[in-house]
């Protein structure tokens, strides 16, 4: 598991284990992996070039310090002074003894950095603020233009390492070496579009870290969470899943989400709905009925609105789901006619005794919280947070970075396995299936919908191959097998 802590968090804890330590030691130890990360990505620093770009901060002392570093190991290191007057001493001081040189002219510095091989990006970290300004601006252009590898120290400079947002311009990195633990801004896009390949260097603060704001499960995590059936397992005990989703206009949502669903760990799915001759004839094994919810008979979990419709027959399916004692996921237009339900928001969902899970996208998400599709766009976290405690639900926030957040409060899990190719028709009746029938097997709403994302970007990677080409969701769907016998493979 990966977690990421805000920068509150991070300066509290480097405050409590400076306390313990000499002077100037936690940022040896940063510079230190930092430089060891420079030279693996140059293959060796002995006869490169390498511009370090230097604000006003520590950030900027990381980035001197490690340049003093490499130059001993015989790089020639340029520091591209930002804010000359303010760089900091210390790190000054060892960079020009260890042989390297300094300029404050931002012109020469876009020279450099065009003839680079390796650009460490020290202008801001946690203490930045906004966008680039000034200088910044050209030079981050520059490296971003050049050849050069670009390395960026704690976090790619310009992103907000709270929220992700990525107010202005912003360096794009390669890589970027972090420090103590992930920053949100790490794992939620925008701004994790922008980091490359993240380093965590470990300079101890662990012990002084409280929970963090932000996880992102790994292999061995999913596999922990995914339902395994046992020697007394049988189809009811593994869970049964009821599908309300489609309509005469749209079955082919029905049919993507139970391939979803029977991919999902649920023991059986019942599909009730108007496309049940579609569901049945390409799913023989689902048990199907074209009444409402109530009467589909028992289930562990619903998954209610993909496909759904407009009409007043998909309102009764999603009000049917939420009055059972059941969990129930909510997507698409399940997600409409529960903001049209007329009553407040949290009335619609308060009295259930069983989790409720919405997963909807950008566009939805803003609907629900009568905001600008852009806002949530621009701050996802935010966004995913406010709606889960607004609905007093778990929310999936659909997106380039998947999120998950539970209602009142706790860490936000970020998905790292997705991809662009992701964006595809029907992609998301496949995860509503999907993290359906996860919630039927005895899933929490937050473990059955990041499960779910991590399975299904995996999925969306190996349907779009190495080299990346498009699918369709029914292709999706049918890697969803080998996605789970990644994670569990990479568990033994
Ligand atoms: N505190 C510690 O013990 C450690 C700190 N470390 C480093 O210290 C960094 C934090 O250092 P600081 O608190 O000095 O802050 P930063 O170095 O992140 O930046 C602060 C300075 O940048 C300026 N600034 C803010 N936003 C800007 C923008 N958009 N464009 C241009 N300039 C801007 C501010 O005027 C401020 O003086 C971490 O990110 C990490 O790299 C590491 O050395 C590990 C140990
Ligand atoms: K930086």
């Amino acid at each position: 598991m990966r977690s990421a802590h805000t920068v509150h968090d991070v300066r509290a804890a480097e405050a409590a284990l400076m306390a313990r330590l000499p002077e100037g030691a936690l940022m040896q130890r940063a510079a230190a992996g930092l430089a060891a990360v420079c030279a693996g990505v140059l293959g060796g620093a002995y006869g490169t070039r390498v511009v370090l770009l230097v604000g006003s901060g520590a950030n900027g002392g990381d980035a001197l310090y490690a340049g003093a570093r490499l130059a001993r190991r015989g790089a020639s290191v340029t520091a591209v002074l930002l804010s000359p007057g303010k760089a900091y001493p210390d790190g000054l001081a060892a960079l020009r003894s260890a042989g390297g040189r300094t300029t404050a002219d931002p012109a020469a510095g876009e020279e450099l950095v065009r003839r680079a091989d390796l650009v460490v990006d020290g202008i801001v970290g946690i203490g930045g603020r906004g966008g680039l300004r000034g200088a910044a601006v050209p030079l981050a252009r520059a490296a971003a233009g050049s050849g050069a590898a670009v390395v960026a120290v704690d976090l790619p400079s310009g992103v907000d390492a709270d929220t992700g947002e990525v107010a202005g311009e912003a360096v794009r990195a390669d890589v970027t070496v972090t420090f103590g633990t992930h920053k949100p801004g790490l794992l939620v896009d925008p701004a994790a579009g922008f980091a490359g390949t993240v380093h965590l260097v470990d300079i101890g603060l662990g012990p002084d870290l409280p929970g963090p704001a932000v996880q992102a499960l790994q292999h061995a995590d999913v596999a922990a969470l995914l339902p395994v059936p046992g020697a007394r397992s049988d189809k009811y005990r593994r869970g049964v899943l009821g599908v309300a989703a489609g309509s005469a206009r749209y079955p082919g949502a029905a049919v993507l989400a139970v391939a979803g669903a029977l991919h999902g760990g649920a023991g059986a799915v019942r599909y009730a709905g108007s496309a049940a001759r579609e569901v049945i004839a390409r799913f023989p094994e689902t048990l199907v009925s074209t009444g409402r919810p109530s009467q589909a008979g028992r289930v562990q979990a619903w998954a209610v609105g993909p496909g759904a419709g407009e009409d007043a027959s998909a309102r009764v399916a999603l009000e049917d789901a939420l009055a059972s004692d059941v969990p129930v996921l909510v997507d698409a237009d399940g997600l409409r006619h529960l903001k049209g339900l007329g009553r407040p928001a949290r009335g619609a969902l308060a009295g259930r005794t069983a989790e409720v899970l919405l997963t909807p996208h950008a566009g939805e998400a803003a609907a629900l919280l009568d905001v600008a599709r852009e806002d949530v766009e621009a701050r996802r976290l935010e966004h995913v947070r406010r709606l889960a405690d607004a609905y007093g639900a778990t929310v999936l926030l659909k997106g380039s970075t998947t999120l998950v957040a539970a209602p009142g409060g706790g860490p936000v899990r970020a998905n790292p396995t997705g991809t662009g190719w992701l964006a595809t028709a029907g992609s998301g009746d496949v995860l509503s299936g999907l993290a359906g029938s996860l919630l039927a097997s005895g899933l929490s709403a937050f473990d059955a919908g990041s499960a779910a994302a991590y399975l299904h970007g995996l999925a969306g990677r190996r349907a779009a191959g190495r080299d990346g080409a498009p699918f369709g969701a029914h292709e999706l769907a049918g890697e969803l097998p080998a996605a789970w016998r990644d994670v569990r493979g990479a568990a033994h």
